[in-house]
């Protein structure tokens, strides 16, 4: 029997496989084995599964899988994760991480990891939602009245105190999850949409905290990350 070497990594309770291509040699990557690895009984357990391969553009490139084995365009919270991974192996101060539409940059702060997401776009809205993309698709609740969209993020707001913002999420592709980077980021795209200012939030989430700041062409998102533990997968 083979084995496949994994990382488990969190951000705010949102949990991810690691999976580096530049290390070891992967199987394919078919919805069945994503499936299977993803699983919390059966199989290592996640919200997302990240695998890491060679880019020419950045110092890696990360492709982003659901745990209903869909592929997802952007992963806020896996991007620091990500990011801390490289920043320890690779011994540098920042490092650049290309996904399919965008190449971000992660640093080391002394509240954790820092992204710099790149653009988030209000597409749409009403009285309830804002429809936010940042690379993925995102609707952010301000009322419950109109029913939940299955196929992209819901970030329901549930309270804001000053500068302080309480959400819930529903991920595409992962259901509830305790967190949510670009669900954070979008929620406060929305919000500086809404009151047409653009200030530094702190999305405050099931699982944790982060912090929004920048601006809606540039977003950044803020927050500690931490290893688990490492292991190796039965194939
Ligand atoms: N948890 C992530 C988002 C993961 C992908 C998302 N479910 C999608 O399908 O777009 C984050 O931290 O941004």
């Amino acid at each position: 029997m083979s084995t496949l070497p994994f990382t488990k990594m969190q951000a705010q309770g949102n949990d991810f496989i690691v999976l580096n291509g530049l290390t070891s040699e992967l199987p394919a990557l078919t919805e069945a084995f994503v499936r299977r690895i993803t699983e919390r009984r059966y199989g290592i357990g996640c919200d997302q599964l990240l695998v890491l391969e060679k880019s020419d553009k950045a110092d890696a490139a990360m492709r982003i899988f659901n745990n209903d084995g869909s592929q997802a365009a952007n992963c806020g919270n896996g991007l620091r994760c990500v990011g801390h991974l490289l920043i320890q192996q690779l011994g540098k101060e920042c490092v650049s991480i290309a996904l399919a539409d965008r190449n971000v940059n992660a640093e080391a702060t002394i509240n954790g990891i820092c992204v710099d997401m790149g653009a988030a776009t209000v597409t749409d809205s009403s009285s309830a939602h804002v429809d936010i993309h940042i690379g993925n698709e995102h609707r952010v609740f301000f009322e419950t009245t109109e029913a939940f969209p299955s196929d992209r993020n819901v970030e329901i707001v549930t309270g804001q105190i000053a500068s302080h913002v309480y959400i819930d999420i529903i991920e595409r592709g992962a259901g509830h999850t305790l967190a949510c980077g670009t669900g954070a980021c979008a929620t406060a795209a929305a919000i500086w949409s809404n009151e047409g200012e653009v200030r530094p939030l702190t999305i405050e989430m099931p699982g944790g905290t982060v912090t929004i700041s920048g601006c809606p062409k540039n977003i950044k998102l803020e927050g500690p990350v931490s290893q688990t533990f490492e292991g190796v997968f039965s194939l």
